[in-house]
């Protein structure tokens, strides 16, 4: 079974936004991403619409052939966008409004009631949840207690541990994650500052791994090797 290569168009909105106008267009990358090989489109519009405007969601989901995976915290904004775009996967993720990035996941045990609701009512609206945890196993299996379908490891201290020359302290929690996830029977899915360095490792030793979403360093990578070179390169990564 091979990974699947979801890109988050985070930044290229973030560049968008940086004048009037739309350039670049964000609809056309995402199609090209797709041409390009990418096996889904993922973004995360954040409250204060720094780069993923809400307005974008209807305009990406119209585009869009592979699949099309939103993040955000569940809050009856984030709820609204989900119920009137449907997308193939919605990934709760417990940021706060004036967070630079994402930099934890959920405790699914103590927000078991609130995840178990909110995850109810995302999949009679036919969405696919995935919730962002770090790699506790306890994490992992509170996310199928509240009845998601999948959980997106947090892989932001893997990336720091892996880039201090640590690679097997970095992916050991991660592995035993994932075999709870398998044990529980949860997809998997990973995601944060994943990049060209760290990737084969990780998806080498997580066993299952359905799905990365990898949006910064991909779009960094892409300002010197082209965005359809860079996609390949990652997937590489992944074969
Ligand atoms: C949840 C996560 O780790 C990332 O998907 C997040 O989308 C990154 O957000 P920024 O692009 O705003 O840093
Ligand atoms: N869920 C992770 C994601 O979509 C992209 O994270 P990053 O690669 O921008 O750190």
């Amino acid at each position: 079974m091979s990974t699947r290569l979801s890109v988050n168009i985070n930044k290229v909105a973030l560049i968008r936004n940086a004048r009037e106008g739309n350039l670049p267009n964000l609809q056309e990358v995402a199609r090209d991403c797709e041409r390009f090989g990418a096996e889904g489109v993922t973004v995360h519009p954040r409250p204060d619409q720094r780069h993923i405007r809400y307005s974008d969601i209807p305009l990406l989901k119209a585009v869009n052939t592979t699949e099309f995976n939103i993040e955000g915290n569940p809050t009856p904004e984030f709820m609204k966008l989900i119920e009137d775009n449907r997308p193939h996967q919605a990934t709760l993720v417990p940021d706060s409004p004036d967070v630079l990035t994402s930099d934890q996941g959920w405790d699914t045990v103590k927000h078991k009631s609130f995840l178990q609701d909110i995850t109810a009512q995302l999949n009679e609206w036919g969405v696919r949840v995935s919730i962002f945890v770090d790699p506790v196993p306890a994490f992992v299996e509170g996310a199928k207690a509240v009845g998601a379908q999948r959980v997106e490891l947090y892989t932001g201290d893997y990336a720091k541990i892996f880039g201090s020359g640590q690679p097997a302290r970095a992916v050991a929690p991660h592995a035993e994650a994932a075999r709870v996830a398998a044990e529980v029977g949860l997809g998997l899915n990973a995601g944060h500052d994943l990049n060209l360095s760290n990737l084969r490792f990780y998806a080498e030793q997580v066993e299952g791994l359905l799905e990365v979403s990898i949006g910064h360093a991909l779009i960094a990578d892409a300002l010197y090797y082209g965005l359809s070179n860079t996609i390949q390169m990652y997937k590489r990564e992944l074969a």
